[in-house]
């Protein structure tokens, strides 16, 4: 058989596909940088609507320009009628993510550079989307409770005003600090297969929405961005007792990760395809756990937390990832489980368009090989 002869890289495991200026994951030293810049300094010194300029020129904006980027992302948060029309005609228990993905086709159908995929209307479109998804993500978490549609306020920063429309009330500058640094963690992963798949539609010179609504499709599964949700669905199930004593959640959390591995489960918000030893956003992500823990008072969540932690450690040596300690916060914030990977979304907008540009830059068509295992030719 052929197929024994060929080297088959399964997943595309440990190939290297093109080169990247945006990010570098290093697993030798966990680290991770942006641009070269370390993603600890930048979440604990940046606003979110600097890295995302970073992200896309490859540096951090000056005054001038950062006042001039601000100014239209404020300008570009209202959540379109059309796109408002979209999103409810679809039913209000469909996954969230389909609400996502549906409202950045709208938003690329209407967009009046729809075609143009320059660098000038690329970084346009770009900035547009990243101002305009947030409304997508706190509406539909809105509606689906039966609530309004909150307009959004330009006295306030992005952060603040993505928990302003989905709330309805200003949140309180701990949370917002907690959610700025889980926006600037999730933005940039270099090819992950949420990026390489915009890469790939990118790189048949389709556009920039086409490009970015494949990527949510990516991300939406539960073996990349959807482990956020799937983290939560995992602490439901072993039951959040808010007031129980931490040991007593911990040692819930352990016997229920005993037999899910007993059993052979695969226990999302673990493991990662890069990293073996330890995701190098975790322990900012972690810190800013605790916080929300302290703020909210509910130290059972850190029991759950170290209770799964600790017995995946002792039993398979699988640290946690980014999905692990971003589910539990958003959900101290208040946001429904489902919207969480939408959230993820509303962040890696940056990083997928920052990719879908840097494709453009040097363009070669996504086109790998497959070794055939089908029958021999036979007659008809
Ligand atoms: C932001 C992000 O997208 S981060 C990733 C989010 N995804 C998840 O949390 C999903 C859960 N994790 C996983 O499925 C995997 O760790 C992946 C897909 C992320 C990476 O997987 P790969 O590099 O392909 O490793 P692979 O899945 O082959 O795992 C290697 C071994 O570790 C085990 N393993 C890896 N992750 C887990 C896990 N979360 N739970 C239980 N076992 C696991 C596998 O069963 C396998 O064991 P085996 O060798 O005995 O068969
Ligand atoms: O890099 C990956 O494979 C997944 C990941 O952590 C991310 O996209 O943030």
């Amino acid at each position: 058989m052929q197929t024994q002869t060929i080297d088959i890289k399964k997943g595309l495991a440990g190939v290297v596909v093109d080169t990247t200026a945006i990010s570098k994951v290093n697993p030798e030293t966990n680290s991770l940088l942006y641009r070269g810049y370390p993603v600890q300094d930048l979440a604990a010194r940046c606003s979110f609507e600097e890295v995302a300029w970073l992200l896309w020129t490859g540096e951090l904006p000056d005054a001038g320009q950062l006042a001039a980027f601000t100014a239209q992302e404020r300008a570009a948060r209202a959540l379109a009628p059309n796109v408002k029309a979209a999103i409810d005609l679809l039913p209000r228990n469909c996954h969230p993510m389909d609400v996502g993905r549906t409202a950045v086709s709208v938003i690329g159908a209407r967009h009046p550079l729809a075609e143009d995929s320059s660098p000038e209307a690329n970084l346009s479109k770009a900035m547009d989307l990243f101002a305009a998804f947030p409304a997508v993500v706190a509406y539909d978490q809105r509606r689906r409770r039966g609530q309004d549609l909150v307009e959004p306020r330009q006295d306030l920063d992005y952060c603040q005003n993505f928990l302003w429309m989905t709330f309805g009330e200003e949140a309180a500058p701990e949370v917002v600090e907690a959610f700025r640094v889980s926006m600037i963690l999730y933005a940039e992963h270099s090819f992950n297969a949420s990026t390489f798949t915009a890469r790939v539609i990118t790189s048949t010179l389709s556009d920039l929405h086409s490009a970015v609504t494949g990527a949510i499709g990516a991300l939406k599964g539960p073996l990349h961005g959807g482990a956020n949700e799937a983290v939560m669905h995992t602490f439901h199930e072993i039951g959040i007792r808010p007031e129980e004593p931490r040991e007593k959640a911990a040692a819930r959390a352990k016997a229920w990760m005993e037999n899910a591995l007993a059993q052979k489960k695969k226990v999302m918000g673990f493991g990662h395809r890069v990293y073996k030893h330890g995701d190098s956003r975790v322990p900012t992500m972690k810190a800013a756990l605790d916080r929300m823990i302290e703020h909210y008072g509910r130290h059972e969540i850190l029991g759950l937390y170290d209770g799964l932690e600790q017995a995946m450690d002792e039993a398979k040596g699988i640290k946690p990832n980014l999905d692990y300690p971003a589910g539990p916060t958003y959900h101290l914030m208040g946001f429904d489980t489902g919207t969480f990977t939408p959230i993820f979304v509303a962040s890696r907008i940056t990083g997928w368009t920052a990719h879908i540009m840097e494709q453009l830059e040097a363009n070669s068509l996504i086109r790998p090989l497959s070794a055939y295992n089908g029958p021999d030719q036979r007659s008809l």
